[in-house]
């Protein structure tokens, strides 16, 4: 569905020497740096995926979001999306997908919203019965008919970012592009727009790439994610993967009763000489507020193991344990 192979972007910018000399010089002579917001990028998504396109801030993640939908043409590579090539067919490739940028709204500022649909509709020649229908589903998942009369440069940031998804899968896309469409939102209208995504892909079976940086939107929607640092890429794999390549830490949490904390700490102290020679191993615990909390490598010590000291040389009154998150995980494999 899209193919994206050897993908390279080079912007040009010039370069300008401080103060008023350097303003000066720069209009006589020029000196321009290029930088590579996106290099070498390949992968390939399958009809009906959700995609987490990831990295931190000047990745390349937009930029690549923009060669993907023709908005910027490569300065090297190859982007193919569902038979076209975006920066050469654009107009006939703006039909087939749908486009988000939360950052920015791609609606006309100064029409009620409700117009905005009506134009929507005709250019993109949609069927009065599916126009119906969507704009009756749209109501019920983004309460758009509360705001439909006002401007769009009068809605709220939830709002609008609402108004403009809505817009986007108006025509049913068979790809949608997700630029950060939960940025800066409450947690009331991320969940909506998590329902419409997940609704749209299980539905019409729509290919989905997300940009995003907040991680839940990633649990919950995507099954792979692809990480790019740099501009290059950093990882693409499925979520339950990449858990088992780097969230191999752990950590129980024991609830316990005891008279003094010190001897707790002492006592559990001797875990290093007794459970699977974890002194040579990732094992920390603190002990605070009746709870212990032991951190460790799965894949190096045994949880039964610890479970088994604590359980037999302590009053255990609950106990849980807890895996890495898709955050923790993510911070790790950036800061690698
Ligand atoms: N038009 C442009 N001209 C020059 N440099 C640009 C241009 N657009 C992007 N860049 C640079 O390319 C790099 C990648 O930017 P991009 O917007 O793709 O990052 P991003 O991963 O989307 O970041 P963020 O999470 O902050 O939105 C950055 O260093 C940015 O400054």
């Amino acid at each position: 569905m899209i193919e994206v192979s050897g993908l390279t972007k080079s912007f040009k910018s010039f370069k300008k020497e401080k103060g008023i000399k350097g303003t000066l010089k720069s209009l006589v002579s020029r000196e321009y740096t290029s930088i590579d917001a996106v290099k070498d990028v390949s992968f390939n998504i399958k009809r009906g995926e959700i995609i987490g396109y990831i990295g931190a801030n000047g990745a390349g993640k937009s930029t690549t979001i923009k060669m993907m939908t023709g908005i910027l043409t490569p300065t090297e590579g190859y982007v193919n999306v569902d038979g076209r090539i975006p920066y050469e067919e654009r107009t006939e490739n703006a039909r087939h997908i749908g486009v988000v940028f939360g950052q920015k709204t791609q609606l006309w500022w100064d029409l009620p919203l409700g117009e905005t649909y009506s134009i929507l509709k005709e250019i993109y020649e949609v069927p009065d019965d599916f126009y119906e229908e969507q704009m009756k589903y749209f109501d019920q998942v983004f309460e758009l008919s509360t705001f439909m009369d006002k401007t769009v440069r009068t809605l709220s940031l939830g709002q609008r970012m609402r108004a403009d998804l809505a817009a986007s899968m108006l025509h049913n896309p068979q790809v949608l592009f997700l630029d950060e469409p939960t940025i800066g939102l409450d947690v009331v209208v991320k969940e909506r727009i998590r329902k419409a995504i997940k609704d749209m892909n299980e539905k019409y079976g729509t290919t989905i790439v997300l940009t995003t940086h907040d991680m839940s939107d990633i649990e919950e929607l995507c099954h792979r994610i692809i990480i790019i640092d740099k501009g290059t890429l950093l990882y693409d794999g499925g979520i339950d993967k990449i858990r088992k390549d780097y969230g191999f830490e752990r950590k129980i949490t024991f609830d316990l009763r005891y008279d003094s904390e010190d001897e707790v700490k002492e006592s559990l102290s001797s875990i290093y000489q007794n459970i699977d020679n974890s002194t040579q191993k990732n094992l920390r615990f603190i002990v605070q507020d009746n709870q212990a909390i032991i951190n460790f490598n799965r894949n190096e010590i045994s949880i039964s193991s610890i479970m088994n000291f604590v359980l037999h040389g302590f009053n255990v009154l609950d106990f849980s344990v807890q895996d890495m998150d898709i955050e923790a995980i993510v911070k790790q494999i950036y800061t690698k």
